[in-house]
């Protein structure tokens, strides 16, 4: 393609391209992402931040989790709003900045619940179909059911995968030591397990790339997406 005032980094910025990236807990989605999408000058969806703040609150307004219509009726009426910009990580509830707040181990262990719950998912799922319609489908948006179920018709879809073994370390590493190989495997493998019940992102779809990270680096592997955005996408 010819370098002019429409391209970037060798893609063309005003033209849609929806990038849908799926994989287990810790295989680098989140920081792959959005990385990709400031080199593609896209949006950026982290869509397991929409369970996790729905978690929240459940957990801050006496929400019980094993309650489906309950749970399901926080996710149609949480006040919820969040970055879609790959320089700005914010998440906001009801105005309330939880940014910080959606990672603490307990949500990490009790998201689950939410991911579980059917009602909580349709809606969840149509909020960020919305999401990427309003970025004009210019957008890396990722998760576990992107690929499959909310943008399955994305130009590129992505599988990112890596051992159990890269992946607890990696977020081992990621929490600063401060959690024990038995509470790191609670919300990595536990978890992952959990979420399996509802949605399949530990083998790719027709169509789907499948790219192990375990051998690569963070930035390596931004490359490899690029590299597949391109081949698939230009
Ligand atoms: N290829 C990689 N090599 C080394 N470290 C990586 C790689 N990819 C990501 N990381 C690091 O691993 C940690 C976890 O990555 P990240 O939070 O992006 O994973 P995730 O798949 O989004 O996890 P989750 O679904 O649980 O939110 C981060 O500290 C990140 O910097
Ligand atoms: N599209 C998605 C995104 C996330 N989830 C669930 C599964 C996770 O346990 C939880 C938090 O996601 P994370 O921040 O760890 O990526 O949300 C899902 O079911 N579907």
């Amino acid at each position: 393609m010819p370098a002019d005032a429409d391209t970037y980094a060798g893609f063309r910025v005003g033209k849609p391209l929806v990038v849908a990236i799926d994989g287990p807990s810790g295989s680098g989605k989140s920081s792959v992402s959005r990385e990709v999408a400031r080199r593609l000058r896209a949006a950026y969806l982290d869509t397991g931040a929409m369970y996790r703040a729905v978690t929240l609150h459940c957990m801050t307004t006496g929400v019980d989790l094993t309650d489906s219509p309950a749970v399901e009726s926080a996710a149609r009426t949480i006040d919820l709003d969040i970055s879609t910009s790959p320089d700005q990580e914010s998440v906001l509830v009801a105005g309330s900045d939880v940014t910080a707040a959606i990672r603490e181990p307990a949500v990490s262990s009790a998201v689950s619940a939410v991911a579980t719950t059917m009602g909580a998912r349709a809606e969840l799922i149509r909020r960020q179909q919305a999401l990427i319609a309003g970025s004009g489908h210019r957008i890396v948006a990722e998760g576990r059911d992107i690929t499959t179920v909310v943008a399955p018709d994305a130009q590129v879809r992505i599988l990112l995968t890596a051992t159990e073994e890269a992946r607890l370390r990696r977020r081992g590493d990621q929490l600063g030591g401060t959690q024990s190989e038995e509470q790191l495997k609670r919300q990595v493998t536990e978890r992952d397990a959990k979420d399996s019940t509802v949605v399949d992102f530990q083998q790719a779809a027709d169509g789907v790339v499948t790219l192990d990270s375990s051998e690569l680096d963070l930035d390596q592997t931004v490359t490899a997406v690029l590299e597949i955005v391109r081949a698939v996408a230009n």
